[in-house]
């Protein structure tokens, strides 16, 4: 058997203490052996440091890493139709090769080890994905709107194909899901024949849901229900099913998530820069509803870095319930953790015996994080993503000391510039 041992740090235990441990990975089976005082021969250097679990992003479009700062300052329905959209209509498998690969290692250095991508190309997302040693949830992001019936039914059973393929890819570490993109721009029709091939397929759903008046209120006009009451019609929110976002919910719909199991996944940040609203996270966390959390993409947040979501998701969450009290450090930390990797139905999330080996740690060794009162408080409101020092994930180093081991940083840098250039220049 082959043996990590991340040595000599502090390690942050499910219940949220903090203890002095060496934390021993089986790199064989991807897992968590032991947490105590321990001997290795293989050693990960975490002393001054905070052993955590790998950060989760429950919900991204890693390539959109190549439109960072194409378009901001405009709400969700103009940014998509006036500026994404059109470049996106340019897109080669290259092109999200490259904007993939741009996002992972911008997310390895924050110390993120799993993700929920939902894009174009996934072929090559998967490809990308299994190079970096990473965990993901992975889906083909279909869209009916403004297709006629059999492109637009081609495009769901893109969605699907991908997802049975795909599914236990790279020793299990890739999951898919099928993933229309919304419940404005996926006809009725179309859910009513896809979703239960998902179900035979045994994947879940996710997409977006609830995320701005403009998309709510047409659906209730039409359908003179809610929007998530529309979506139980038609097949959707069953348990393992995960939504993004949810911001305008009301007291019967975060009823039906906790009734059905349906897990949302609130990214306050693109919720913050479209002003799509504040999502009702301490609502949702109270009634029992499984939170995770998510950047959304790098166009709309403008980076992949789960640290300031966590901040974000943190104060964000306490204007929305007018308390000060409400969605605390712990609660973020969990969401970020283990609540994300329960959406996505991975074991990481906590450092434990038996669990994924999918951990960071992050250097405490900074201006900003002393003094250390409390170290749950610094993780979610004063860590960045550059106090990361190793992340490791299926017990394998993917960034020592802040150089990854998985890709030419540079190299890809470089050619993710070009990329996004020509890219944009075929659009205009
Ligand atoms: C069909 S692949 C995913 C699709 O979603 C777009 N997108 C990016 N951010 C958001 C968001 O906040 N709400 C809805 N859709 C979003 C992305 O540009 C792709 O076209
Ligand atoms: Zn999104």
């Amino acid at each position: 058997m082959s043996e990590l041992l991340v040595s000599g740090g502090q390690v942050l235990l499910p219940d949220h203490s903090v203890e002095r441990a060496d934390v021993l990975l089986d790199q064989d089976s991807g897992e968590i052996v032991d947490v105590g005082d321990l001997s290795g021969d293989d050693e990960l250097d975490a002393s001054g440091g905070l052993v955590i679990p790998g950060l989760v992003n429950a919900h991204t479009h890693v390539a959109m890493t190549l439109l960072r700062g194409y378009a901001d300052d405009k709400p969700l329905d103009a940014w998509l139709q006036e500026d994404i959209w059109p470049v996106e209509a340019e897109l080669t498998a290259e092109d999200v090769r490259v904007g993939t690969e741009l996002g992972l290692i911008e997310m390895l250095k924050s110390g993120t080890t799993a993700l929920n991508d939902m894009y174009f190309f996934m072929p090559e997302v998967v490809e990308t994905v299994e190079s970096a040693g990473m965990r993901a949830r992975l889906g083909y992001g279909a869209i009916t709107v403004g297709k006629d019936d059999d492109a637009a039914r081609e495009e769901m059973r893109d969605g699907l194909a991908f997802a049975r393929e795909y599914d236990g890819a790279a020793d299990g570490r890739i999951r898919t899901a099928f993933m229309p993109h919304s419940l404005t721009t996926v006809g009725a029709e179309y859910y009513r024949e896809f979703v239960p091939q998902a179900r035979e397929a045994d994947v879940p759903v996710h997409l977006h849901a609830n995320e701005t008046t403009d998309e709510v209120d047409p659906i209730v006009d039409e359908h003179g229900e809610r929007p998530l009451e529309y979506a139980a019609r038609l097949g959707l929110l069953e348990p393992g099913d995960y939504l993004a976002h949810g911001v305008h919910l009301d007291g019967s719909e975060i009823e039906l998530l906790a009734d059905r199991g349906t897990g949302v996944v609130h990214c306050p940040a693109s919720n913050m820069k479209l002003a799509s609203g504040m999502a009702p996270v301490q609502d949702l966390l109270d009634a029992g509803v499984p939170v995770g959390l998510g950047t959304d993409g790098a166009a709309s947040n403008n980076d992949l870095d789960m640290f300031d979501e966590m901040r974000d998701a943190a104060m964000l969450g306490k204007l929305a319930a007018d308390d000060a009290s409400a969605v605390d450090a712990e609660s973020v930390v969990e969401m970020a953790t283990r609540g994300s990797a329960e959406i996505l139905g991975f074991d990481s999330g906590r450092i434990e015996r038996g669990a994924n080996a999918d951990l960071a740690v992050i250097d405490l060794d900074a201006p900003h994080l002393t003094p250390a009162h409390d170290l749950v408080s610094h993780l979610t409101y004063a860590a960045r993503g550059s106090d990361v020092r190793h992340t490791v994930c299926d017990g394998q180093v993917l960034m020592r000391d802040r150089d990854v081991q998985v890709f030419d940083e540079r190299a890809v840098r470089e050619r993710a510039s070009e990329r996004a250039s020509a890219l944009v220049e075929r659009a205009e």
